[in-house]
Parts: structure tokens; sequence; C-alpha cells
């Protein structure tokens, strides 16, 4: 019998349990005890809910609180001395790490105050994690057992698992050296490293484990030779140390054939691919096992909610046992399936045609069973008669086809994609037009969403208040950012996004071709959570989307306005795209309704529109290639052709966040104004790749994910070394990010300290000119 094995299964319950816990954890409305007790029911309601839908290898040590890669820098005591020194609780530490952390001093406890470390994009996902951050001074070794607490925990359920942990090569490359040890480089870690995984891998299988799953998905990007090499020097301690469990070596996202010789001859008892995207890759990998060696099979896709199609999935499944014999197949999810929703089964406004093309992580489990028992010769004729149903009713679907988008899109020239005059021209316009200070202030745009909005919101959302009624409370949300900001002296206001459940999903739900989801979250970073729309089918915009708001905002003040749009490639990225269409032609079409959007905006009288592009950066595919070449030019056309339909005293701006920007990528966008997140970029080299950027810049001065308050000092130093090498006359000052995670008091105090230290800045420079 062929066994199926699930990588991986969502952690933050079937109601979002785990957010709102933890949430309240740091409050302090509720206990440690009572935080621990959630995440063991979620564990157990998913290896439970696993286990019945006849998954043979489950995961465990797939929950975290935060994130799984800071799991395993607490884990390993890869805790820097700034944050080790306050003595906090293992958790305290961790979410310190996570989140940053700023205490008042008590009676018995002394005072916290330290930032979070770094949050990266988890490759090409919207997921984020913990970067891990080494120094010389770290000093490896186990501090506790989670992975081991855990498999006992199912074990005690009855249930076996495979414990995961992502692999010692990841961990370190994803990593980086803290700004006391910037000569460090990760890699030479490793042998430090090794011993502390043999032993947790020792205690797993005294426990009782038979096997790990090691994740190694920097596997699929281009590595030098000497990360490639490691993986040999890694593997081979571990397969030295007797009594381990067996492990498996598991990839995803990508292809692995460039860096085969990587891993051909590791003595590791299978491998995991992801065949889901890369279904090529199986005559290669298959060709460098051994004899013993296990190969599983990803062809349940991890990343995106589309029914399996049983037949295609079962030929690859069936290919691979040719080669290499049924006792050595295991059927599995491509990934782990934490970027997938929860249960198709909760969404109860879905149309019924739409939602049969669906299949949500709880669905996912049965498909891996049901093929796994097909390609082992049982008899699942009803269940793929049923899939093979739902597949060709989507593929003959009319839902997904509207000519008049595709013939827009083939009608796209190369006029609509530049702006009328080069950025010096429009320059010189804009500055007669806004006659803006030095220093420019500004936000990125959405200000606290409270809780008074999301209920608000939610009570629209039901009906329980009149869209007029909803309306007066947004304008008056409105009303407060305006004047909060005339007050401390922003120079370039925002209405503060206060409208928007999030910055995709609600244009999302505005565009025809989407359709979208009422409990379809996904983990983005930590607690927060998205609703990813899903694209169905040709995208077009029937109306304007963000007008009303804006022009209000500008109704009620004297000082330009900010409108804030979402870019098409983040509204492509963010969301579920379309399998049966490339992505290319899916960013024209948002293209094209966004255009008309800017154009509108413009047209109403908001004549600085900020196009966002946060995940301009995920979409890079992730190696260096003709792909990527491709993505490059069809982002940024993209891109051009949403903001180029307006005249050059239109200013543009556009906004990047979460991911290290190559400052060319940038450029392509010929967006006046971009502001990029900085604050926590502590090597002086990241700036000077920008410093030959023509356009305008603000680098984000402060961490928008943490409470912590910057002082106006402290904003003061950011700003001096930054003047060390980059002109002032190009610098604009701004956060990070957007402030909707924020609470109103640390928000109010960290942007007047900000204005403050611009207006000093001004001050100094001014007199100087
Ligand atoms: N899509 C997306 N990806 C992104 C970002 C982003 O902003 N959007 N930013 C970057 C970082 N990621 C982020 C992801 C999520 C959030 C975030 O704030 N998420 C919110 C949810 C936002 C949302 O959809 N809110 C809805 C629903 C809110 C809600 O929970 N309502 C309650 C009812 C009201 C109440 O009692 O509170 C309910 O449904 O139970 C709304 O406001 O309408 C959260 O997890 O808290 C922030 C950053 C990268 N990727
Ligand atoms: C993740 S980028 C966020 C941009 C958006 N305009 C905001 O301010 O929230
Ligand atoms: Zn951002």
């Amino acid at each position: 019998m062929v066994q199926s094995s699930v990588l991986g299964f969502p952690r933050i319950g079937a109601n979002r349990e785990l957010k709102k816990t933890t949430e309240a954890y740091w409050q302090g409305k509720v206990s440690v005890e009572e935080l621990f007790k959630v995440g063991k029911e979620i564990r157990e309601h998913n290896w439970k809910l696993q286990k019945q839908a006849g998954v043979d290898v489950i995961a465990s040590n797939d929950f975290s609180f935060y994130d799984q890669v800071l799991d395993l820098s607490l884990l390993f005591n890869a805790i820097p001395e700034r944050y080790a020194k306050y003595n906090l609780s293992p958790i305290d530490t961790f979410f310190a790490m996570g989140r940053g952390l700023q205490k008042k001093a008590t009676e018995t406890e002394a005072a916290v105050d330290v930032t979070a470390l770094e949050m990266v994009k988890w490759f090409d996902s919207n997921y984020h994690y913990v970067r891990p951050t080494f120094s010389h001074s770290t000093q490896f070794k186990l501090n506790g057992q989670k992975p081991v607490d855990e498999f006992l925990e199912a074990k005690a359920l009855g249930i076996q698992t495979r414990p995961v942990l992502v692999g010692p090569l990841s961990y370190l490359t994803l990593g980086k050296a803290d700004k006391d040890s910037l000569d460090l480089e990760p890699l030479s870690l490793l042998e430090k490293l090794l011993p502390v995984y043999a032993e947790i891998l020792k205690k797993l299988a005294d426990a009782g484990a038979t096997s790990v799953q090691l994740d190694e998905p920097v596997l699929v990007l281009d590595l030098d030779e000497k990360t490639q090499a490691a993986f040999k020097t890694a593997y081979d301690f571990l397969a030295s140390q007797s009594g381990l469990p067996a492990i498996t070596l598991a990839t995803y996202f990508g292809t692995v054939v460039p860096n085969l010789g990587a891993i051909k001859d590791l003595p590791v008892a299978g491998f995991h691919f992801d065949f889901a995207r890369n279904p090529e890759q199986l005559d290669e990998v298959a060709s460098i096992l051994n004899d013993n060696q296990t190969l599983s099979v990803g062809v349940v896709d991890g990343r995106n909610i589309w029914k399996n199609d049983f037949a295609k999935s079962s030929a690859i499944v069936q290919k691979a046992i040719e080669k290499v014999g049924k006792d050595r197949v295991v059927v599995a999810t491509s990934s782990s399936l934490l970027h997938t929703p929860v249960d198709l089964e909760s969404e109860k406004k879905l149309n019924p045609e739409i939602k049969d093309w669906f299949s949500f992580a709880t669905q996912k489990l049965a498909e891996v069973a049901v093929i796994a028992k097909n390609v082992s010769g049982e008899d699942v004729s009803a269940e793929l008669e049923a899939n093979a149903k739902s597949v060709s009713t989507r593929a003959s679907s009319n839902i997904t086809n509207n000519e008049a988008v595709q013939k827009r899109v083939q009608s796209i020239d190369e006029k609509m994609s530049r702006r009328l005059s080069p950025f010096p021209e429009r320059l010189a316009v804009q500055e007669k037009a806004f006659k803006l200070p030095l220093f420019p202030t500004t936000t990125i745009g959405s200000f606290p969403q409270t809780k008074d909005i999301r209920i608000n919101r939610n009570k629209f959302v039901k009906g329980t208040i009149t869209a007029e009624e909803y309306e007066k409370f947004i304008n008056a949300e409105i009303e407060t950012v305006i004047r909060f900001q005339e007050e401390i002296g922003i120079d370039i206001l925002v209405h503060g996004e206060p409208e928007r459940n999030d910055m995709v999903q609600y244009f999302g739900e505005q565009i025809d071709g989407y359709t979208f989801t009422t409990n379809g979250w996904v983990q983005s970073y930590g607690s927060r959570y998205v609703r990813p729309p899903i694209i169905v089918g040709d995208l077009s915009r029937p109306k304007p989307m963000s007008v009303k708001e804006s022009v209000y905002a500008q109704s009620i003040t004297t000082k330009p306005c900010k409108g804030m749009l979402t870019g098409p490639v983040t509204c492509l990225r963010w969301s579920f795209p379309r399998d049966d269409v490339d992505q290319k032609t899916q960013a024209l079409q948002l293209a094209l309704a966004l255009r008309d959007e800017v154009n509108d905006l413009d047209a109403a009288g908001i004549k600085i529109i900020q196009v966002d592009e946060p995940a301009l950066r995920e979409g890079l595919p992730l190696r260096a290639g003709q792909d990527r070449s491709d993505y490059l030019k069809w982002a940024a056309e993209s891109f051009r052709i949403a903001t180029s339909g307006v005249g050059n005293e239109t200013q543009i701006h556009s906004h990047f966040c979460y991911s290290d920007l190559d400052p060319n990528h940038i450029k392509a966008l010929d967006a006046d104004v971009v502001s990029i997140e900085y604050s926590k970029k502590d090597d002086p080299k990241y700036i000077s790749e920008f410093l030959d950027y023509p356009n305008h810049i603000g680098l984000g001065l402060f961490d928008i994910h943490s409470p912590r308050i910057p002082s106006t000092e402290e904003f003061k130093a950011k700003i001096e070394k930054i003047l060390e090498s980059y002109p002032a006359e190009k610098f604009w000052v701004n956060p990070d990010c957007g402030l909707k995670t924020r609470g109103w008091a640390e928000t109010k105090e960290s942007l007047t300290h900000m204005v403050e230290a611009a207006k000093f800045f001004r001050e100094k420079y001014g007199a100087k000119k």
C-alpha cells in the first residue's frame, strides 16, 4: 500500500483560536496556561483530523505560537544578548524576538525595551519568518525540547507522527549576522550547530520517533558551491550519529535539479520533492536515489486552493512508482498546508458552482489519501469520477471568460506604459504645484484598524447597520485621522484606509472575476492573517473603488491628500491566482482595472496617488534565469500601465516592504516617490545600493510591527546616519509601512517624534541652503 503524507497543517485553528488567544495573552488578558492549553487543543484537533482523513504520515512540530523558524532559534539558543539579558520566560523571550517588547519598570521587574528581529518573506509566499540572527557570541545549545514535547503529546493520543524541523542548511542560510558581527558568515556556524541538531534528533528517537522531516527549501534557490558542499558535511555528520530517526529531506516551491549535486549520495532515508509545481523534475531526481531511499511525491498543492486533478496527479505518482517501485513511493502535499485556508466547509456564501472547484487544507487531506489509494489499486472510482466532473465543469465554465477584458489586454500598446515626460520634467512641475519642504513627511496609508472599526464593518457586512450609517462612521474615522495629521504637522496626508478590511481583499471584493471567502484565513506572520481573494475569471473593474473616501478626505483639508491603491502585482500575488491562465495575463488585467482607478482619482482632484507594490519582490522567480527576466518585465509593465494615464503634475508614489529590494527593479517602475522599509536594515551597504536611484525615496524610519515607540532623538540619530551617505534633497520621512496593526497611543507618539525629527533637519538644512 502506497502511503500518504502531509508536510504540515495550518496551526491557526478553525476559527482563528490561535490569534485570539495569543493577542489576549499579549494584552495580559489570559494566562500563559490558557495560551498553552489552546495551542494543545489546536494540535490535537489537527492530528485527529488528519488521522481520520486517512493520512499515514502526519507531521508534528508544525505548530508554532509565532513562526517555525523562530521556534528553532529559541530551541537552539540563538537568542541575541539584547533579549537574553532580560531573563524573561522562554515564551516571552520568543515573543520579544518576534515582535519586540517595551515594558515600563514595575516594583518587581525591570523595564524592557527591545526591537524585534527582522521579518522576511518565506520564499515566494505571503508568509513571513523571523530571521535567525547570529553573532560571534552565539552559543548553540538545546533550550527546551518543543519537538519532543509535541511528539509525545501526539503519541499520548495514539498518533505516531513525523516531527518536522527546518534543516540545518536552510536554517543557517535564511539567517544573517547581527549588527555587532557583520563579518560573520552564518554558514561558518554549521559545525557548531550540527551537534545540537543531532541532540534534538536523538531525543526524538528516544521518545519513539522513527522518522523526521527536515525541510531544506533553500535547495530550490541558486546556491553557491560552498553551500552545496555543506549539505554533504551536514548530512554525513547526522548519519554518523547513532540512534537518530530516519531522515526525510524535504524541498518545495521549485525544482531542485540545478542543485542535484548537493543532495546526490546524501545518507538520508528519503527525499520529498514538489511535483505540483515542477513535475518535470521527476526523471532527474529519481535518478539520484539509491536503492533504499524513499521518494515522497508532492502532488497536492500546498500553495493554492484548486481542487486536485486526480487523474493528472495519479499519473505523476504512477511514473514515480515505475521508477522506484511501490514500496518506496509516498503520496504527499507539495509543501506544508500552512499556506491554505483551513476548511472549505465553513464557507457558506460561495456560489456552489465555484465552490466545487476548490479544496482547502482539510479537503486536501482527503485528496492525498485518495490518490494514495488509487495508485495502490484500491477502488476509489466514485471519488475519481466526482473529481473528473469538477475538473471538467470548471474547464468549460463560462463564468471565467470576459471577452471585452481579453480584447483590452490584447490592445495594450507601448505608450500606455510610459509617463508623459521623464522624471526630471515631472519633478519640476510637481515641485511648483506642491511646494513641499525639505524632508517631506508622510505615512504609508493605513492608520490603526481599531476594534471599533472592525465591529462596525462586521455590523455592516451582517446588515445590522445600513450603508449610510457605515459611511457616516467611516467618514468620522477619516476626519479623526486628517485632524491628527494636521495637528502634528504632516505634509502629505492620508485618509487612513479605515474602509478597507485588507489592502488586497478590499479591492478583490470590488473587481469582477474575483471571489472571496468569509473564513478563509491564512497566516501571514505571527498573529496576523489574511483572507486572500480568489481569482476565478477575467478581471475588470465595474466602478470606482476608492474615489469616494479619498475625495472626502481631500474635501476636509487644505493640505494635499494622497490616494492609496494596491498595485497589480500585489493584488495578484496576495490572491489565490487562477491556474488556467498565466500570471502575466492576470497582472495585465489588474493593471487595466487599476489604470481606470488611478485616472478616476486624478480626475477627481487627487494629485498624489500611491500604488503599493510590496509583493513585487516576492513574485520574483526564486532562481535567476529567463523566467525571472520575463517576470521583471511584465511586473514593471503592469505597474506602469496602471500609473501612466495621468499628467506630469500628478505625483505617483509607490511603496515596498518585507523584502531585500534590488534598486533596479524599483527604477523600472518610474514612480516619482517610493517609500521602502528600512528601519531594520542594519547593514549600511543596503543604502548605498540606492544612491544612484534618480527619483525620491522615503526610507522607513520605524518598525510598524512593534508597539515600541522610538524617541525623537532616536529618529534624529537614524536620519543623521542616513544623511552621511544619502542626499537630503531626495529624502522623504515616513514609517516602514502602514499603521493598521498599531494602536492609536503608540501611533500618535511615534509619528509626533518622527515629525519633530524631520523639522529639526529641515531647519538645519534650510539654514544651510
Ligand atoms: N493581504 C495582505 N498581505 C500582506 C499584508 C497586508 O496588509 N495584506 N501586509 C504584509 C504583512 N502581513 C499582514 C497581514 C495581515 C495583517 C492584518 O492586519 N490582518 C488582520 C485582519 C485584517 C482583516 O481582514 N480584517 C477584517 C476582519 C476583521 C475581524 O477579525 N473581524 C471580526 C469581527 C469584528 C471584531 O469583533 O473584531 C471577525 O470576523 O470575527 C476587517 O477588518 O473587516 C488580522 O489578522 O487581525 C497585517 C499585515 C504582507 N502581506
Ligand atoms: C503591506 S504594504 C501596506 C500599504 C498600505 N497602503 C498600508 O498603509 O497599509
Ligand atoms: Zn508595507
